[in-house]
Parts: structure tokens; C-alpha cells; sequence
């Protein structure tokens, strides 16, 4: 038996036409959502997402503003970039991409940030609202995982979910997430302290996978039939390679592949986010 797969980039699609249709609707109201990236340095693997986001505003009708820092950007340049977007009002949302070069504080950075504008939900307020229950922009990743879990009608009542990875833009959040009473999994959060992994592992409805080590999940380490979701990407000399050994999709039941998984849903809900921004600021 194979995996059924958790085709993120259709369903990102989907999501894409939905989205269309609100910033039309927003449009008619005379509001023009805008979102804004700041991309410091010349990484070729940032340069490829902010260029992708900024393809995906143009096909639902959201306006988008671009800066572009060097690499040698000093800490007050970058801060002055955020300084600008918190006051454009052509700005209704924006994100800094990460991580940022050397030297510089993306913590503080983020402080900075307007939080009414974070697109990412990764602003200090709005991780705080997220653990509040307050309504605020969720991470993007996070809540691309959920939103295609959904839309394939896979169980997150009473699950018991594996998140390996505690990075601040995937595991961290999703345990949270997962946790509301609109969820309602269980929710174990692995990491590289963990002892014995696959234990955990072999024991989960549910794998999300996201430390960036390639191929790291085994069939081994899965319970037949359970959802995988792929979320590590690593740049090897044979291309990209995500954290799930491709192996898994003949145990999985479900299977979120990398590339074609959550990296499209990723991007769809930042395009969410910035629509929700805009509506609130609508009302
Ligand atoms: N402030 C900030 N917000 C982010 O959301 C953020 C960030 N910084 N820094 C880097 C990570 C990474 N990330 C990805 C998004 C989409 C794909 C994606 O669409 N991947 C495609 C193709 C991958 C490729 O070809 O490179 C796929 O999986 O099918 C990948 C990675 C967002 N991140």
C-alpha cells in the first residue's frame, strides 16, 4: 500500500482562488491589502521564497512592496526598513525573511515590528496572543499543516501527535496550535534531547517532521497507516532533500511530500494572513 498524498500544492491552490476572491471583495470596499517582504543578503534559497511570495501576491490581486537589503546591512538599516513599513499605509502586512546574516538581531528586530502588520505571526505579541487564545495572525507553517490536514479529513480530535522539531517557526508554534480545543490533539514535542525518537514516533496517528537533517524518518520509526508530513529542506549536491526517508510512503497512510506539501500551504496562509490583516483594519 502507498501513501495517500497530501497534495499541498493543489490545495494551496484552492486556498489561492478563495483568497482572490476575498481581496476582490476587499477591493470593492477600497481597501487594497499590501504586503511587504524585507529580504537582507544574497542567500540564494531566500531570494527564491521572497521572489515566490511575491508571484503568489500578484495572482490573488494583493499588492506587493519589496526591500531588499545587502548582505552587509547593519542593524539600524534593517530596523530602519521595519520602521518605514510600520508607517506606509500601502503596507497592510509584512514579514522579514529569516534567518537574517550573521551579526544581526532577529529577535529585535521582530520587536520592532508593528504587530497589527506581522504576517508571519512570529511578532512577540502575537506568539503571546496565540498561547492567550486571542484572535491573532497564527504562523504560517503551522497553520498551513492544520489547514491541510483539514481539507483531507484527516483526525486532529483526539490524535496523538508527534511534532519533531522545536524551532520557532514550525515545531514550537504547532504544539501550540494543535493543543486549542479546536484541535484538540495530543501533542508530544520531540527534539534533539529527546532519548529514543522512534519510540515516540512508532506510537503517533500524526509525524511532523521539521529539523532539517535529510531523511531522518524511517519506515521504521512509523505506525502503518499513520500521516506523515515532510516539513525539513536540505540543499544537497542531488537537489532537495526533506527530513522524511522516501521509504516512508509505501508504511504511511498519508503522506504531505517535500517539495508538493506543506511548503506550497506555507505560502498560501501567509496570503491568508495578510488578507485577514486588511479585513480587520476594514471593519
Ligand atoms: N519570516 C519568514 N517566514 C517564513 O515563512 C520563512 C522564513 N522567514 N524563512 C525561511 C522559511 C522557509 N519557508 C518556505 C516556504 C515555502 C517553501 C516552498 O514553497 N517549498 C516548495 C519548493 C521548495 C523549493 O523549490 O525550494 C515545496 O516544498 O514544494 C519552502 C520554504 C518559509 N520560511
Amino acid at each position: 500500500m502507498t501513501a495517500t498524498l497530501l497534495d499541498g500544492k493543489a490545495t494551496a491552490a484552492l486556498v489561492r482562488a478563495e483568497i482572490r476572491d476575498r481581496v476582490a471583495a476587499l477591493r470593492k470596499r477600497g481597501v487594497a491589502p499590501g504586503l511587504g517582504t524585507v529580504l537582507v543578503g544574497d542567500d540564494p534559497g531566500s531570494r527564491a521564497y521572497v521572489a515566490g511570495k511575491h508571484r503568489d501576491c500578484a495572482e490573488v490581486g494583493i499588492e506587493s512592496i519589496r526591500v531588499d537589503l545587502p548582505a552587509d546591512a547593519t542593524q539600524q538599516d534593517v530596523e530602519g526598513a521595519v520602521a518605514r513599513l510600520n508607517a506606509d499605509p500601502a503596507c497592510t502586512g509584512y514579514i522579514v525573511q529569516l534567518p537574517l546574516p550573521k551579526g544581526l538581531d532577529a529577535n529585535r528586530v521582530l520587536e520592532l515590528m508593528d504587530p497589527d502588520k506581522d504576517a508571519d505571526g512570529l511578532h512577540p505579541t502575537n506568539l503571546g496572543r496565540l498561547v492567550l487564545g486571542v484572535p491573532a495572525p497564527l504562523p504560517c507553517t503551522p497553520r498551513g499543516i492544520v489547514e491541510l490536514l483539514r481539507r483531507y479529513g484527516v483526525k486532529l480530535d483526539g490524535a496523538e501527535v508527534v511534532v519533531v522539531g522545536r524551532g520557532l517557526t514550525v515545531g514550537r508554534p504547532l504544539g501550540l496550535l494543535l493543543t486549542r480545543r479546536t484541535e484538540n490533539s495530543t501533542v508530544t514535542l520531540c527534539h534533539t534531547g529527546t532519548r529514543n525518537l522512534a519510540e515516540h514516533t512508532r506510537a503517533a496517528d500524526i509525524v511532523v517532521v521539521a529539523t532539517g537533517h535529510a531523511h531522518m524518518l524511517t519506515p521504521d520509526m512509523i505506525k502503518p497507516g499513520a500521516a506523515v508530513l515532510d516539513v525539513g529542506i536540505t540543499r544537497t549536491e542531488a537537489g532537495l532533500a526533506g527530513d522524511v526517508d522516501p521509504a516512508v510512503r509505501e508504511v504511511a497512510g498519508f503522506l504531505a511530500p517535500m517539495p508538493g506539501g506543506v511548503g506550497p500551504m506555507t505560502r498560501a496562509m501567509l496570503l491568508a494572513n495578510v488578507v485577514e490583516t486588511a479585513e480587520r483594519f476594514a471593519e
